[in-house]
């Protein structure tokens, strides 16, 4: 396939090796220096594109890359204010479009890990949950996009949880996240449930972002030729063989 790389930093370089090892052709390696470059590409020179940009840069990109008429696989955090609007246009122009804010695997089975946990506190409201997001002092969002989607499967399965908040302490309505920003962290998350007693708590731990650019170049071999918005539950739900080796 041939992939444009949309953001060549941290992400973009982890995901272009994994492609180049599965076969796959760079066909650009896009970052605010050359974004020019996009306009000189031919329509039908490109096969999808992997999009890891920054939160103030994700919009356009997704935009500009629909109105092209390339499928789009987006992993970049912090700018789903603007969701519905993406999700428009790519319905306007028969698009694709494969959003996820985590693309390893292990840690799409640890949003299944936290759902169960959160229906089976559901009947112990002395219970109270949290939740800890550590990465990178580069990273330009809090709390992250991962944290974010743990706490809406929490909310999902405890309806007294009604909003995630940033400021503790927390309501018994609200589920608390706290952001911390160490060395190189590339992503860690804890789920805990307090009582005055003992701790329940589950962890993801990422060794590298080796499991995000996997997952990501995986969802890119399968977005082409879909039509529609997609995400990890889809892919992983989907009948065909995926290699993820
Ligand atoms: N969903 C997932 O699984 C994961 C998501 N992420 C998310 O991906 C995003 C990127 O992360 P990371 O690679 O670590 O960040 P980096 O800061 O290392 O890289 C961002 C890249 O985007 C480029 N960029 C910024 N603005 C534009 C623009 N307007 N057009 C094109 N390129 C642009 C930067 O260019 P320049 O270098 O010139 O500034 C840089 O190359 C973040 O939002 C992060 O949260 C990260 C890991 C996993
Ligand atoms: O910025 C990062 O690095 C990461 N961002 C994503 C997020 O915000 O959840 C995914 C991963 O945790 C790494």
């Amino acid at each position: 396939m041939n992939i444009v790389l949309l953001g060549y930093g941290k992400m973009g370089k982890a995901i272009e090796q994994i492609a180049q090892e599965r076969g796959h052709h760079i066909a650009g390696r896009i970052d605010i220096s050359n974004r020019a470059d996009l306009d000189h590409l031919a329509d039908d020179a490109v096969d999808v594109v992997i999009e890891f940009s920054s939160p103030e840069a994700a919009v356009d990109n997704i935009r500009y890359s629909l109105e092209r008429g390339w499928p789009v696989v987006s992993g970049t955090t912090g700018w789903l204010n603007h969701r519905a609007d993406i999700e428009a246009l790519c319905h306007e122009k028969n698009g694709a479009f494969f959003y996820a804010s985590n693309y390893s695997i292990g840690v799409n089975l640890f949003f299944q890990l936290n759902k169960v946990l959160a229906s089976f506190m559901r009947k112990y409201p002395s219970y109270r949950v949290s939740m800890t997001e550590i990465h990178h002092t580069e990273k330009k969002d809090a709390p992250s996009g991962t944290a974010i989607t743990l706490a809406e499967g929490i909310m999902e399965h405890l309806p007294q949880k009604t909003r995630w908040v940033t400021d503790t302490p927390a309501t018994d309505n609200e589920v608390a996240i706290e952001s911390l920003r160490e060395g190189t962290v590339p992503g860690t998350h804890t789920v805990r449930y307090d009582s005055d007693v003992d701790r329940i708590e589950i962890t993801h731990t990422a060794h590298s972002r080796q499991g995000f650019a996997l997952g990501a170049v995986i969802a890119a071999e399968w977005l082409p030729g879909r039509q529609g918005l997609f995400g990890m539950n889809d892919l992983l739900s989907s009948n065909e063989p995926v290699n993820n080796e």
